[in-house]
């Protein structure tokens, strides 16, 4: 049934230096994060095209029409009306900017990784889990925002001292938003709209991660974030204002996607590909970095609880369109998902 994976490695992750360290000291990207394969490099001969990502309406007449069009095309898009305003938007983005500004010892406390143990919360990097893993030129800090009683507030930063505050606020707007996008996303595909946030539960997981992108000297053989799709159902992401980097695989091509300063990006995970049978495709990014711009963002990922079951909706089954995932329990699919995220690879071909 699966296919082989290469063999865990010891974590070598406990013995790490932060990349905006290497960037501060003016080192050039050591080898491991060198993208080997040439074919595969950010900076793609001819090079990538710019273009603005298409806007949903959202609680207008068309927002159904306008997120399956979206979701079909690209796999993602921008929402201007999304009831958070634009102040909060600022703050969010500054308290990012303060949080990463603070000297790596401050930023340390709050680190993933305790008594050489290696967690998949708090500040720090992606987990180096297989031989020859490419690593990516970001640091970010990672935290579970929902269900609220499991946060592990021992790695929520006191500083900035509005860091918890803003991020509990943005977790309680973005369950609001992920919902209504949700109904609609079902409504565009004829569902019953509750179908995705029935299944979701009141109390889903919601992981922040605020990501920093130090500038990078090799910006043409490294990558911020290596292509991949989210495992996610879906994910809400605050981009830079100033600085543009994420690229989107659309036909073939990548794409530089640019969105309105107080726009928020929507894009589907893994998790909504399967349970819209294929309808909806999780879109393959990445990140780029440049040699004199640093960049940020904060990405929400709206997930199904871990213990429950995900598959393809009964309705988008039939003659037409035959099942094209099996049913999984999420917890195994985000088991095998970050296994292959380190290696450049997708999970979804599991399911
Ligand atoms: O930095 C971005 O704009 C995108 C981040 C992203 O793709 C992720 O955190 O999964
Ligand atoms: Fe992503």
């Amino acid at each position: 049934m699966d296919a082989p994976m290469s063999p865990p490695v010891k974590s070598l992750t406990t013995e790490r230096m932060m990349v905006q360290a290497r960037a501060e000291a003016g080192e050039a990207p050591p080898t491991d994060y060198i993208v080997k394969d040439e074919s595969q490099h950010p900076l793609d001969a001819p090079p990538p095209l710019t273009a603005p990502l298409p806007v949903v309406h959202l609680g207008h007449r068309d927002e159904a029409e306008e997120i399956k069009a979206s979701l079909q095309s690209w796999g993602m898009f921008q929402v201007i009306d999304h009831g958070m305003a634009p102040s909060f938007l600022d703050e969010l983005r500054d308290v990012a900017r303060a949080f990463f500004k603070l000297p790596i010892e401050e930023k340390e406390k709050y680190s993933n990784i305790r008594d050489r143990k290696f967690g998949q919360e708090g500040y720090g990097n992606d987990e180096i889990i297989v031989e020859g893993q490419i690593l990516d030129w970001t640091d970010c800090l990672y935290l579970l925002a929902q269900p609220e009683d499991a946060r592990k507030l021992e790695l929520w930063p006191t500083n900035p001292n509005s860091l918890r505050d803003v991020l509990h606020e943005h977790t309680m707007n973005t369950k609001k938003l992920s919902e209504n996008v949700l109904r609609t996303t079902a409504k565009s595909l004829e569902l019953n709209e509750d179908l995705f946030v029935s299944h979701l539960g009141d109390k889903f997981t919601i992981f922040a991660r605020f990501n920093y992108y130090p500038c990078c000297s090799k910006p043409d053989l490294v990558f911020g974030l290596k292509p991949h799709t989210d495992g996610s159902l879906i994910t809400v992401i605050l981009p830079d204002k100033d600085v543009e980097g994420l690229q989107v695989m659309k036909d073939g091509k990548w794409i530089t996607v640019t969105t309105s300063p107080h726009a928020f990006i929507i894009n589907i995970g893994d998790q909504m590909e399967i349970m819209s049978n294929g309808i909806f495709k999780s879109p393959i990014h990445r990140v780029v970095t440049f040699s004199d711009k640093d960049r940020i963002s904060i990405a929400m990922f709206c997930l199904n609880l871990p213990g429950k079951v995900i598959g393809p909706a009964e309705e988008l089954v039939n003659d037409m369109r035959p099942r094209m995932y099996k049913n999984l329990k999420v917890k195994d699919y985000l088991e095998v998902f970050f296994q292959r995220f380190s290696q450049g690879k997708r999970a979804i071909d599991w399911a």
